[in-house]
Protein backbone atom coordinates (compact mmCIF):
# COMPACT_ATOMS: atom_id res chain seq x y z
CA UNK A 1 0.00 0.00 0.00
CA UNK A 2 1.91 3.16 -1.15
CA UNK A 3 1.40 6.59 1.24
CA UNK A 4 -0.90 9.20 0.64
CA UNK A 5 0.01 12.52 0.55
CA UNK A 6 -2.31 15.81 0.81
CA UNK A 7 -1.28 19.07 -0.36
CA UNK A 8 -3.62 21.92 0.72
CA UNK A 9 -3.40 26.00 1.46
CA UNK A 10 -4.96 29.17 -0.11
CA UNK A 11 -5.09 29.77 -3.40
CA UNK A 12 -1.65 30.72 -4.85
CA UNK A 13 0.04 29.42 -1.81
CA UNK A 14 2.06 27.82 -3.86
CA UNK A 15 0.87 23.96 -3.84
CA UNK A 16 1.30 22.86 -7.75
CA UNK A 17 5.03 24.37 -7.26
CA UNK A 18 5.93 22.16 -4.38
CA UNK A 19 4.00 19.16 -5.44
CA UNK A 20 6.12 18.90 -8.80
CA UNK A 21 9.64 19.28 -7.05
CA UNK A 22 8.30 16.56 -4.41
CA UNK A 23 6.88 14.64 -7.33
CA UNK A 24 10.56 14.68 -8.79
CA UNK A 25 12.39 13.70 -5.89
CA UNK A 26 10.67 10.93 -5.11
CA UNK A 27 11.07 9.57 -8.38
CA UNK A 28 14.05 10.34 -8.41
CA UNK A 29 14.27 8.11 -5.36
CA UNK A 30 12.79 5.07 -7.36
CA UNK A 31 9.47 5.65 -5.81
CA UNK A 32 6.53 5.66 -7.93
CA UNK A 33 4.33 8.76 -7.75
CA UNK A 34 0.88 9.08 -8.70
CA UNK A 35 -0.12 13.54 -8.58
CA UNK A 36 -3.84 14.07 -8.57
CA UNK A 37 -5.74 17.25 -7.85
CA UNK A 38 -9.11 18.07 -6.66
CA UNK A 39 -11.64 19.28 -7.96
CA UNK A 40 -10.79 16.12 -10.55
CA UNK A 41 -10.85 16.02 -14.49
CA UNK A 42 -14.16 13.89 -13.94
CA UNK A 43 -17.50 15.38 -15.16
CA UNK A 44 -18.33 16.55 -11.71
CA UNK A 45 -14.78 18.14 -11.13
CA UNK A 46 -15.00 19.75 -14.73
CA UNK A 47 -18.11 21.32 -13.33
CA UNK A 48 -16.97 22.45 -10.18
CA UNK A 49 -14.41 23.86 -12.42
CA UNK A 50 -16.42 25.97 -14.32
CA UNK A 51 -18.67 27.36 -11.17
CA UNK A 52 -15.52 28.21 -9.71
CA UNK A 53 -13.99 30.14 -12.43
CA UNK A 54 -17.34 31.39 -13.78
CA UNK A 55 -18.13 32.32 -10.28
CA UNK A 56 -20.98 30.60 -10.87
CA UNK A 57 -23.72 31.80 -7.50
CA UNK A 58 -24.50 27.92 -6.17
CA UNK A 59 -25.90 27.42 -2.92
CA UNK A 60 -23.30 26.39 -0.74
CA UNK A 61 -24.75 22.52 0.04
CA UNK A 62 -25.10 22.32 -3.87
CA UNK A 63 -21.11 23.09 -3.61
CA UNK A 64 -20.72 20.87 -0.53
CA UNK A 65 -22.33 18.22 -2.13
CA UNK A 66 -20.59 18.63 -5.46
CA UNK A 67 -17.19 18.50 -4.36
CA UNK A 68 -18.28 15.09 -2.38
CA UNK A 69 -19.54 13.49 -5.33
CA UNK A 70 -16.28 14.30 -7.56
CA UNK A 71 -14.37 13.10 -4.10
CA UNK A 72 -15.94 9.64 -4.08
CA UNK A 73 -15.18 8.95 -7.78
CA UNK A 74 -11.65 10.30 -7.57
CA UNK A 75 -10.98 7.16 -4.87
CA UNK A 76 -12.95 4.80 -6.14
CA UNK A 77 -12.63 5.01 -9.86
CA UNK A 78 -11.68 1.63 -11.19
CA UNK A 79 -8.40 2.27 -12.96
CA UNK A 80 -7.50 5.67 -12.40
CA UNK A 81 -8.98 6.16 -8.79
CA UNK A 82 -6.54 7.27 -5.91
CA UNK A 83 -6.90 3.38 -4.27
CA UNK A 84 -6.05 2.08 -7.21
CA UNK A 85 -3.09 3.87 -6.99
CA UNK A 86 -2.44 3.43 -3.63
CA UNK A 87 -2.99 -0.66 -3.82
CA UNK A 88 -0.56 -0.57 -6.62
CA UNK A 89 1.88 0.80 -4.51
CA UNK A 90 2.21 4.25 -5.54
CA UNK A 91 2.56 7.09 -3.21
CA UNK A 92 -0.60 9.42 -4.60
CA UNK A 93 0.20 13.34 -3.98
CA UNK A 94 -2.97 14.99 -4.30
CA UNK A 95 -3.56 18.46 -4.16
CA UNK A 96 -6.71 19.21 -1.90
CA UNK A 97 -9.10 16.84 -0.52
CA UNK A 98 -11.69 16.94 2.09
CA UNK A 99 -9.77 19.90 4.05
CA UNK A 100 -10.63 21.95 1.44
CA UNK A 101 -14.79 21.20 1.84
CA UNK A 102 -14.40 21.87 5.61
CA UNK A 103 -12.71 25.39 5.48
CA UNK A 104 -14.32 26.77 2.20
CA UNK A 105 -17.77 25.01 2.69
CA UNK A 106 -17.82 24.09 6.10
CA UNK A 107 -16.73 27.37 7.65
CA UNK A 108 -18.91 29.76 5.28
CA UNK A 109 -21.52 31.17 8.26
CA UNK A 110 -24.06 30.11 5.51
CA UNK A 111 -23.82 26.28 6.15
CA UNK A 112 -23.45 23.60 8.91
CA UNK A 113 -20.37 22.93 9.56
CA UNK A 114 -20.72 19.41 11.42
CA UNK A 115 -23.24 18.66 8.24
CA UNK A 116 -20.15 18.62 6.03
CA UNK A 117 -17.85 17.00 8.42
CA UNK A 118 -19.79 14.13 9.01
CA UNK A 119 -20.37 13.17 4.93
CA UNK A 120 -16.71 13.90 4.31
CA UNK A 121 -15.01 11.74 7.56
CA UNK A 122 -17.95 9.07 7.96
CA UNK A 123 -17.91 8.12 4.26
CA UNK A 124 -16.53 4.83 4.30
CA UNK A 125 -15.44 5.43 0.64
CA UNK A 126 -13.24 7.70 1.71
CA UNK A 127 -9.54 7.63 3.03
CA UNK A 128 -7.22 9.22 5.51
CA UNK A 129 -4.54 10.76 4.01
CA UNK A 130 -1.23 9.64 5.82
CA UNK A 131 -0.23 13.21 5.45
CA UNK A 132 -1.54 16.49 5.16
CA UNK A 133 1.09 19.56 4.16
CA UNK A 134 -0.68 22.87 4.75
CA UNK A 135 1.33 25.61 3.10
CA UNK A 136 0.16 28.65 5.13
CA UNK A 137 0.81 31.74 3.25
CA UNK A 138 0.02 35.17 4.56
CA UNK A 139 -3.33 35.70 2.75
CA UNK A 140 -2.20 38.85 0.84
CA UNK A 141 1.12 37.07 -0.56
CA UNK A 142 -1.49 34.61 -2.13
CA UNK A 143 -3.77 37.48 -3.77
CA UNK A 144 -0.51 39.16 -5.48
CA UNK A 145 0.66 36.06 -6.74
CA UNK A 146 -2.87 35.35 -8.88
CA UNK A 147 -3.23 38.75 -9.49
CA UNK A 148 0.47 38.81 -11.00
CA UNK A 149 0.10 35.42 -12.89
CA UNK A 150 -3.57 34.75 -13.71
CA UNK A 151 -5.98 37.02 -15.68
CA UNK A 152 -9.29 35.34 -14.58
CA UNK A 153 -10.09 36.18 -10.68
CA UNK A 154 -12.01 32.53 -9.33
CA UNK A 155 -14.94 32.39 -6.70
CA UNK A 156 -12.71 32.20 -3.72
CA UNK A 157 -10.02 34.81 -4.56
CA UNK A 158 -11.86 38.11 -4.99
CA UNK A 159 -10.01 39.56 -1.31
CA UNK A 160 -7.89 39.63 0.74
CA UNK A 161 -10.25 39.89 3.52
CA UNK A 162 -11.61 36.67 2.24
CA UNK A 163 -8.98 34.75 1.71
CA UNK A 164 -8.03 35.73 5.48
CA UNK A 165 -11.29 34.10 6.25
CA UNK A 166 -10.42 31.13 4.45
CA UNK A 167 -7.19 30.73 6.26
CA UNK A 168 -8.67 31.02 9.80
CA UNK A 169 -11.34 28.34 8.63
CA UNK A 170 -8.56 26.13 7.38
CA UNK A 171 -6.59 26.38 11.51
CA UNK A 172 -9.81 25.88 13.14
CA UNK A 173 -10.75 22.78 10.99
CA UNK A 174 -7.04 21.19 11.81
CA UNK A 175 -7.42 22.00 15.43
CA UNK A 176 -10.38 19.90 15.41
CA UNK A 177 -9.22 17.08 13.10
CA UNK A 178 -6.22 16.75 14.97
CA UNK A 179 -7.68 16.56 18.82
CA UNK A 180 -10.71 14.75 17.69
CA UNK A 181 -10.01 12.51 14.78
CA UNK A 182 -5.73 12.05 15.83
CA UNK A 183 -5.12 13.12 12.06
CA UNK A 184 -2.08 13.96 10.87
CA UNK A 185 -1.66 17.49 9.98
CA UNK A 186 1.47 19.82 9.34
CA UNK A 187 1.32 23.22 9.23
CA UNK A 188 4.14 24.95 7.12
CA UNK A 189 5.62 28.12 7.52
CA UNK A 190 5.84 28.32 3.30
CA UNK A 191 6.04 32.14 3.26
CA UNK A 192 9.94 31.52 1.87
CA UNK A 193 11.54 31.15 -1.10
CA UNK A 194 10.18 27.98 -3.60
CA UNK A 195 13.46 26.45 -2.45
CA UNK A 196 13.66 27.13 1.65
CA UNK A 197 9.43 25.89 1.37
CA UNK A 198 10.80 22.76 -0.94
CA UNK A 199 13.56 22.02 1.97
CA UNK A 200 10.97 22.22 5.02
CA UNK A 201 8.54 20.09 3.41
CA UNK A 202 11.29 17.08 2.90
CA UNK A 203 11.32 17.13 7.16
CA UNK A 204 8.04 15.55 6.96
CA UNK A 205 7.46 13.11 3.77
N1 LIG B 1 7.59 30.32 -2.42
C1 LIG B 1 7.25 31.11 -3.46
N2 LIG B 1 7.77 32.33 -3.58
C2 LIG B 1 7.42 33.14 -4.62
N3 LIG B 1 6.56 32.80 -5.60
C3 LIG B 1 6.00 31.58 -5.52
C4 LIG B 1 6.32 30.68 -4.45
N4 LIG B 1 5.63 29.54 -4.66
C5 LIG B 1 4.91 29.72 -5.77
N5 LIG B 1 5.14 30.94 -6.31
C6 LIG B 1 4.52 31.51 -7.52
O1 LIG B 1 3.16 31.83 -7.19
C7 LIG B 1 2.27 31.48 -8.25
C8 LIG B 1 1.27 30.43 -7.74
O2 LIG B 1 2.00 29.26 -7.42
P1 LIG B 1 1.41 27.80 -7.59
O3 LIG B 1 0.72 27.68 -8.89
O4 LIG B 1 2.48 26.84 -7.26
O5 LIG B 1 0.35 27.85 -6.40
P2 LIG B 1 -1.01 27.06 -6.18
O6 LIG B 1 -1.22 27.01 -4.72
O7 LIG B 1 -1.01 25.79 -6.92
O8 LIG B 1 -2.02 28.08 -6.84
P3 LIG B 1 -3.52 27.87 -7.27
O9 LIG B 1 -4.27 27.45 -6.05
O10 LIG B 1 -3.91 29.21 -7.72
O11 LIG B 1 -3.53 26.82 -8.34
C9 LIG B 1 3.16 30.96 -9.39
O12 LIG B 1 3.41 32.03 -10.25
C10 LIG B 1 4.44 30.51 -8.68
O13 LIG B 1 5.58 30.59 -9.49
C1 LIG C 1 -11.44 20.38 -3.23
C2 LIG C 1 -12.13 21.69 -2.97
C3 LIG C 1 -11.71 22.84 -3.59
N1 LIG C 1 -12.32 24.01 -3.34
C4 LIG C 1 -11.86 25.24 -4.02
C5 LIG C 1 -10.62 25.83 -3.45
C6 LIG C 1 -10.00 26.55 -4.64
O1 LIG C 1 -10.55 27.86 -4.68
C7 LIG C 1 -10.50 25.77 -5.83
C8 LIG C 1 -9.45 24.89 -6.45
O2 LIG C 1 -8.47 25.70 -6.95
P1 LIG C 1 -6.94 25.27 -7.16
O3 LIG C 1 -6.33 26.52 -7.70
O4 LIG C 1 -6.97 24.18 -8.18
O5 LIG C 1 -6.38 24.83 -5.88
O6 LIG C 1 -11.55 24.94 -5.35
C9 LIG C 1 -13.40 24.06 -2.47
O7 LIG C 1 -13.98 25.14 -2.26
N2 LIG C 1 -13.82 22.92 -1.85
C10 LIG C 1 -13.24 21.73 -2.07
O8 LIG C 1 -13.64 20.68 -1.47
Amino acid sequence: MGKFIVFEGLDGCGKTSQIDILARRLKEKGEKVYVTAEPTNYETGLYLRRILSESLEKDIYLLAALFLADRIEHITHPEKGIKKYLDDGYTVICDRYYYSSLAYQGKNPNCNFEWILNLNLNCERLLTPDICLFLDVNPSTCKDRIDVSRDNIELYEKSVEEMSNIRRGFLDVFSTLKKDYSQNIMIIDANGSIDDVAKEILKYV
